[in-house]
């Protein structure tokens, strides 16, 4: 399928911090790509660098099926970017801000259908300053598809917001990939990841560590659940705590009295540890059997957690 995007090798380096270090990936037409990372993994720096909003140190970048190197006004039409941050002018309104935005451009959509679409029709007289943080986010969506673009760039489109907001969020962007457009969005969010993302490079310490759907990252930690549950003994536990289950072959990670285990074979594990209770004589509370995730997936990568 056709790349609308493709970085190899790009490098971009703030004296020793290695903000992005020899990343490349694709992005290919109509689909969502997710850079998922944690704080400072460097998301923001690649999606700028191809944006034209700072400069590689090193790298080659395809718009297009083309090698360039800047974003000129050929391209600049033909992509929407939502940033991080965007700082709109704060008197002014939300219909005079469309407008404004639809006259950088050579082509751009009705200004009306925009609040429309993005449901900002019965605040196109309020300015800026006075919208909640779901509606602000809405507008820089909508300021970001003005001119129609083949490709979006959303860098991380719902922090900050409420989970109703996010959700909301989520749908208007699979809205627009059902028209058509392809995504490019960062994200910490691992669920944003999971819900929008045809495809995913998760990112830390400024490199790409893995990549692939969601089912082939998931996948690759080859187990099929994870059972977590809390221990309660009368006696000494903390004697026989970290010798529980030492013969047997699960993966156990112990966090003050909860246990967690990863296993390919819930029935047979569930069964261990209930003989072993009733053996050991300690009691098991509040277990939980869950599929893993992104957030596993990252953890087995790293040693650490997406959000620390
Ligand atoms: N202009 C700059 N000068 C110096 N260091 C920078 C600059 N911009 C980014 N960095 C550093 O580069 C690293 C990557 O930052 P970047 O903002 O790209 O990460 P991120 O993954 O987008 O993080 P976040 O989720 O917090 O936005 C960080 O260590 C950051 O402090």
């Amino acid at each position: 399928m056709e790349s609308i995007i493709e970085v190899k090798n790009l490098k971009k380096y703030y004296k020793s911090i290695k903000a992005v270090d020899g990343v490349s990936f694709d992005v290919k037409k109509g689909e969502i790509v997710a850079i998922l990372g944690p704080n400072g993994a460097g998301k923001t720096t690649t999606l700028e660098i191809i944006e034209g909003l700072r400069k590689k140190d090193a790298g080659e970048i395809y718009y297009f099926g083309k090698k360039i190197e800047n974003v000129d006004s050929n391209i600049k039409e033909r992509i929407g970017i939502q940033l991080q941050d965007t700082n709109f002018f704060p008197n002014l309104k939300v219909l005079e801000t469309l407008k404004a935005f639809s006259g950088l451009y050579k082509n751009s959509l009705d200004v009306n259908k925009i609040l429309k679409d993005f449901n900002l029709e019965e605040k196109k007289n309020s300015k800026v300053s006075k919208l909640s943080g779901g509606q602000l986010q809405r507008l820089a969506l909508a300021t970001a598809v003005i001119n129609d673009p083949v490709l979006l760039f959303l860098d991380e489109p719902t922090t900050g917001l409420d989970p109703q907001a996010r959700r909301s969020t989520w749908e208007k962007i699979s809205d627009l990939r059902n028209l058509g457009k392809t995504i490019i969005l960062t994200t910490h969010y691992m669920e944003e990841a999971e819900f929008l993302a045809d495809r995913i490079y998760i990112f830390d310490q400024g490199r790409v560590i893995a990549q692939g759907t969601l089912k082939e990252l998931i996948h690759s930690l080859k187990m099929d659940s994870i059972i977590t549950f809390e221990i309660n003994s009368n006696g000494n536990f903390d004697e026989i705590k970290e010798e529980l289950f030492k013969d047997s072959n699960f993966q156990v990670t112990i966090k003050e009295n909860f246990y967690t285990i990863e296993t390919k074979d819930v029935e047979s594990t569930l069964v261990r540890i209930f003989e072993d209770a009733k053996i050991k004589k300690f009691d098991i509370s509040n277990i939980v059997i869950r599929k893993p995730n992104l957030e596993d997936v990252f953890l087995h990568l790293t040693g650490k957690s997406l959000r620390d």
